[in-house]
């Protein structure tokens, strides 16, 4: 930990030199929305580089135990990746400052864009994102909250993952608990939804519903239904639709993700395998 109180690791992208995430450096533009942890606001460090600073309401977060991880996760790098680079513990809240992603979150993206954007556009989102899930799966790291509104996109139209593994240090019950109305049911494996039993294939199952968010372009995965109602359904082997935007063997693939069993879905690195193909193939 720097001086300043600040965890910070060396920008390698941006430059060589060692840079220090000093909160005189960073400048607050406007506020971009609220996340679940408080406001994130567009700033500038240095003056130059534009960064997503997300202010840390107290009690929203167990923050010594993130302290701790953002050490391990400031490691992470990857271009489909949103770039965590730095915090600031020096004062009440606590800042994240990650790269900024001009275009937003990918759900209010695809909403905003409806009927606008191509089937090879959106195939090559979920090819984004299963580059950066595939990363992490190579290092071991679990997201454990995957889905649209939890993926950027940048001024290039690039898809990113972001809040990966923020999941663990959110404090609300209505998130944490399974029968809570913030948890994410509908994006859950069944060995999640019972049992909490996180891995990365549980992740996979995830990124089909996100695939599917992707060709429905923004809709809510069992609109009609309540939670309750979904880890029913599931249970009883009924599954999303396929969107009339995917394909039949677009929709193989979401659908593969979605084997009750964990060992019986594909990993990422198979997935951008098929994924690839797809593209050669449209
Ligand atoms: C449950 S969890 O996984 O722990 C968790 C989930 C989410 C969060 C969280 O921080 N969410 C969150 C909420 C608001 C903004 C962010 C958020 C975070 N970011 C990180 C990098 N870049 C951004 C960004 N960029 C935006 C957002 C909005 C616009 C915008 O105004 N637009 C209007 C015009 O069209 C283009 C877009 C532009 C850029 N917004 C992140 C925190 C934790």
């Amino acid at each position: 930990v720097g001086s300043d109180g600040c965890i910070s690791p060396e920008i390698a992208r941006l430059s060589y030199e060692e840079w220090r995430l000093n909160p005189s450096e960073l400048l607050f533009l406007k506020e971009l929305g609220r996340g679940q942890f408080g406001v994130v606001y567009l700033g500038k460090w240095k003056e130059t580089i534009k960064v997503a600073i997300k202010t840390i309401n107290e009690g929203a977060m167990s923050e010594d135990d993130f302290m701790e991880e953002a050490k391990l996760m400031m490691k992470l790098s990857h271009p489909k990746l949103v770039q965590l680079y730095g915090v600031c513990t020096h004062h009440k809240p606590l800042y994240v400052v990650t790269e900024f992603m001009e275009n937003g979150c990918l759900l209010n993206y695809l909403r905003q864009r409806r009927g606008k954007l191509g089937r090879d556009v959106l195939l090559r989102m979920c090819q984004d994102v299963c580059e950066g899930m595939e990363y992490l799966e190579r290092n071991s790291f679990i997201h454990r909250d995957l889905a649209a509104r939890n993926c950027l996109v940048n001024a290039e139209h690039i898809v990113k993952v972001s809040d990966f593994g923020m999941a663990r240090y959110v404090i609300d019950d209505e998130y944490i608990s399974s029968s809570g109305a913030k948890f994410p049911v509908k994006w859950s494996s069944p060995e999640v939804f019972h049992f909490k039993k996180y891995s990365s294939k549980s992740d996979i199952w995830s990124f089909g519903v996100l695939m599917w968010e992707v060709f429905t372009e923004g809709k809510m995965p069992f609109e009609t239904k309540s939670n309750s109602e979904v880890v029913h359904e599931i249970s009883q082997g009924n599954r999303l639709y396929r969107p009339h935007l995917a394909s039949h063997p677009v929709y193989k693939v979401m659908y593969s993700c979605w084997h009750e069993k964990p060992e019986g879905r594909p990993t990422f690195a198979e997935l951008t395998v098929t994924l690839t193909d797809l593209t050669e193939m449209t």
